[in-house]
């Protein structure tokens, strides 16, 4: 047996007999043989026969449980879905490097990567088109890297990078950049050119930490970093996050349940005729009284409902409260004022929304065309064509549509030819600087010239002086609305506010 066995097999045996013969009990081992159908594992097992001063070997085939073995052993530490490392392998390998850099008293690097929108992927395309997004993603990952770098999958749209032997931090903003840059180039799939982008955030041990979960956790801050400063980016870790992110957490926590507790109360803020000097109408604005952080501004709470998908339901919340307002207002006041509610990307993505627009100003027998919808050029950068729809829907009932913050993104102009706006409302940034910044008072003589040509009106927000007033008027913008006419308030003191200026009309 011994000649036709391979070296290594045949010196395993021979130490396994000496075994058997010295313990005189059954012994056995395995072992594997390469054949031309593959490689075979064996499993031998020898008994000493005193008596015939022989030793029996029984020879088994292996080869099958030896896989099922090796399958579930994989299965536990790595992704089905793009064979990349798992989380619990990522973690195991992180904590081999940090002990390895602890020693060597170098630098490692980790880093949280998450793919940006790919909900909306999976959402608008499919989870086929995802599952396919995500492999290739992974793929071009691990391209990206160096063999001896670990990329691992984390979860849904979330991995990470392992980076040992960091001599210096800016090698891993470099390492950073050269992942952002690889995912510039669209992925190819089903006949279509997808760009997806990554956020990136970055921990350094043992700066940032010298255990695994720590510097995890820590990467995952610096991560919705790089999220809040408009994604497509990367962050470093600092401790200071750590106070910001409790604050989101504190805020997450507390909004659950905010309706039901009632924290959330309507300002209105009073949108003046300039030609006139007549209230057209005001802006909802939502304010949060918050039992344990007090009050909290709709610039911080606003991104966290949207990101948390709560915004839905405080949406319908404040569609409802303003329009029971207006028809108060209107019945006390007999005007036709408009009421003017912002719209967040969002909320776009409930399919009741029409209806429910449709059946709150019904319920509380408002005119459509006394509804004036503000969205933002985020809601049209999404292209999707659900969208559009409700645009369009929207439009066709008669209700307005306005451009909200207009100057401060794109200002892509297509948009306004492309769907139905009534309104376009020029951001307060521009109006702060026209009485003393050519350029700002240009653009906004630019902007309400083009909207007038497409029989858009144009709000002025954020009015703060009687000059800049007196300057809007020359330059014909029809709404004005701000702190030097009115801060937003109360619907009590709004109604107050009103009748005051219809006596005095
Ligand atoms: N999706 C929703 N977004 C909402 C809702 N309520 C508010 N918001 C958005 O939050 C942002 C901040 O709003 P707020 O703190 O209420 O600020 C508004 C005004 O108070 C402020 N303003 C108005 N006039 C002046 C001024 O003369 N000076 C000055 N410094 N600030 C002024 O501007 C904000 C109005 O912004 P806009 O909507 O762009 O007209 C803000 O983006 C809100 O949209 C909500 O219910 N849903």
């Amino acid at each position: 047996m011994i000649d036709v066995l391979p070296e290594k097999v045949s010196e395993k045996f021979q130490i396994h007999i000496e075994k058997t013969i010295a313990q005189n009990s059954m012994v056995s081992f395995e072992y594997e043989l390469s054949m031309p159908e593959g490689v075979i594992y064996y499993e031998a097992r020898l008994r000493l026969l005193p008596k015939k001063n022989q030793i029996m070997v029984i020879i088994r085939d292996i080869s099958e449980p030896h896989r099922s073995a090796e399958l579930i052993r994989h299965q536990a530490h790595f992704d089905s879905l793009t064979d990349l490392p798992n989380r619990f392998l990522s973690l195991d390998r992180l904590s081999q490097i940090l002990l390895e850099v602890q020693k060597s008293h170098e630098k490692a690097a980790v880093f949280f990567l998450d793919l940006d929108d790919f909900k909306k992927v999976n959402d608008s395309l499919g989870h086929e088109v995802g599952d396919e997004l995500l492999i290739a993603a992974a793929a071009r990952l691990q391209q990206t890297l160096k063999q001896n770098d670990t990329v691992g999958r984390l979860g849904g749209d979330e991995f990470i990078v392992l980076i040992s032997s960091l001599n210096d931090e800016n090698d891993a903003l470099a390492i950073a950049e050269r992942l952002l840059q690889a995912f510039r180039k669209p992925f190819k799939l089903e006949g279509r050119d997808l760009i997806l982008t990554l956020s990136i955030g970055i921990a350094i041990s043992p700066k940032d930490g010298t255990c695994a979960s720590v510097l995890l956790r820590n990467a995952d801050t610096a991560m919705y970093q790089a999220k809040a400063m408009g994604r497509n980016t990367s962050s470093f870790f600092t401790p200071q996050m750590n106070v910001a992110m409790r604050r989101r957490f504190e805020i997450e926590e507390q909004m659950h349940g905010a309706l039901e507790r009632n924290e959330f109360e309507l300002y209105y803020q009073p949108q003046i005729d300039v030609k006139t000097n007549t209230i057209v109408g005001a802006e909802a604005l939502l304010r949060w009284h918050n039992i344990v952080l007090g009050e909290i501004t709709p610039d911080e709470f606003i991104p966290i409902a949207e990101q948390t998908g709560l915004i839905t339901p405080i949406g319908v919340f404040v569609l409802q409260q303003a329009l029971r307002f207006l028809n108060e207002w209107q019945s006390i006041n007999k005007q036709n004022y408009t009421m003017a509610i912002n719209l967040s990307p969002r909320q776009f993505r409930d399919p009741e929304l029409v209806n429910i627009i449709k059946h709150t100003l019904h319920k509380n027998s408002i005119n459509n065309e006394c509804l004036e919808l503000e969205i933002t050029e985020g809601v049209l950068m999404n292209s999707q064509a659900s969208i559009h729809d409700a645009l369009l829907q929207i439009d066709e009932l008669g209700i307005k549509l306005s451009m909200d913050d207009f100057g401060t993104g794109y200002s892509s102009l297509s948009y306004l030819r492309e769907y139905p706006f009534d309104v376009l409302k020029i951001d307060r940034s521009f109006i702060t600087g026209i009485t003393d910044n050519k350029a700002d008072c240009n653009l906004v003589k630019a902007a309400i010239a083009m909207s007038h040509s497409l029989e858009i009106k144009v709000v002025a927000e954020g009015v703060e002086t009687k000059e800049q007033l007196d300057l809007l008027n020359e330059l014909n913008c029809d709404i004005a609305q701000g702190f030097y006419l009115s801060k937003p308030l109360p619907a009590a003191k709004l109604l107050n506010f009103s009748l005051r200026y219809l006596k005095a009309l």
